[in-house]
């Protein structure tokens, strides 16, 4: 369970987070949501320790856990996807997985000299890993493929592999349908289902995609200016006055369009 408290954050006197507060059930896939500029964003960065609080506190599992760096929450298992690095374009996907773990033993000199059956044994391993983690994703004919040749959307996929590598347990995902076509955004919403059912992964989903919302997320969060305005099922987040005068002042029309924002 991750807590936030009371959360502020400001870029000179703005305050792009104004004391939100919420919390993130273990196990659950919660959906963020609210118009442009609510500060999902910078929410997202500051609980990843991407960005340091202005004021407030981010508990995980009873833990402070407040502007910590983001290495430190990697090796409790928090990520976000832009976390790991970009992938490396003229490597294959295989080997762009095989990368993400690091500290390898291959990487010190020591190691090249006395360590080559360790370092043999570790890339099997890893290598095995990567094929099982492409086959779950049900992308084992990319592995071979540059990374830098695959599409936007396999892209995704593979960003959404190397959290598998590491076997992260909460993972922070930022509009991960901005520019993938639907049967491609089917399939990421199908294995973060799965990585969720199967390997008890917790994920936060930004997204403005409500049907994708709608099909993974319970509960939904959203947020307007800074603050959280509603939580609950997307049903009750819809219908809830507040909301629809967020995305109201937004330049909607009508309420139903909050369900296509
Ligand atoms: N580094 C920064 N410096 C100054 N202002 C910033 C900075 N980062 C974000 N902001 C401002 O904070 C507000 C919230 O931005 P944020 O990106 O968190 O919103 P968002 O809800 O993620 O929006 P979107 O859905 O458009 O991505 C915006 O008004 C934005 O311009």
């Amino acid at each position: 369970m991750i807590v936030v408290e009371n959360l502020v954050k400001t870029f000179g006197g703005f305050r792009a987070v104004d004391g939100a507060s919420l919390s993130i059930a273990e196990g659950s896939i919660t959906g963020l949501i609210g118009p442009n500029g609510a500060g999902k964003t910078t929410l997202f960065n500051v609980i990843a320790g991407v960005l340091q609080p202005t004021s407030g506190r981010v508990t995980m599992q009873g833990h402070d856990i407040t502007g910590l760096a983001p290495h430190d929450l990697f090796h409790r298992g928090l990520l976000r996807t832009f976390q790991i690095a970009h992938e490396f374009p003229s490597m294959s996907c295989r080997e762009n997985l095989m990368m993400v773990p690091g500290g390898q033993s291959g990487e010190t000199l020591w190691n090249t000299w006395f360590g080559r059956k360790r370092i043999a044994d570790e890339e099997r391993a890893l290598k095995a890993k990567a094929d099982e983690v492409l086959d779950f994703l049900t992308v084992s004919h990319l592995a071979d493929h540059k990374a830098g040749q695959i599409s936007g959307g396999q892209k995704k996929l593979l960003e959404l592999g190397r959290t598998m590598m590491v076997d992260a347990k909460i993972v922070f995902l930022d509009e991960v349908g901005a520019g993938v076509n639907r049967t491609l955004l089917n399939t990421i919403g199908d294995a973060i289902i799965r990585l969720n059912k199967e390997r008890g992964y917790t994920f936060v989903v930004i997204e403005h995609d409500m049907d994708f919302i709608e099909r993974l997320c319970d509960p939904v969060i959203c947020m307007a200016e800074g603050k959280v305005l509603a939580q609950g099922t997307l049903a009750e987040i819809k219908a809830n006055e507040q909301v629809i005068e967020a995305y109201l002042g937004t330049g909607l029309k009508n309420k139903d369009q909050v369900a296509t924002v």
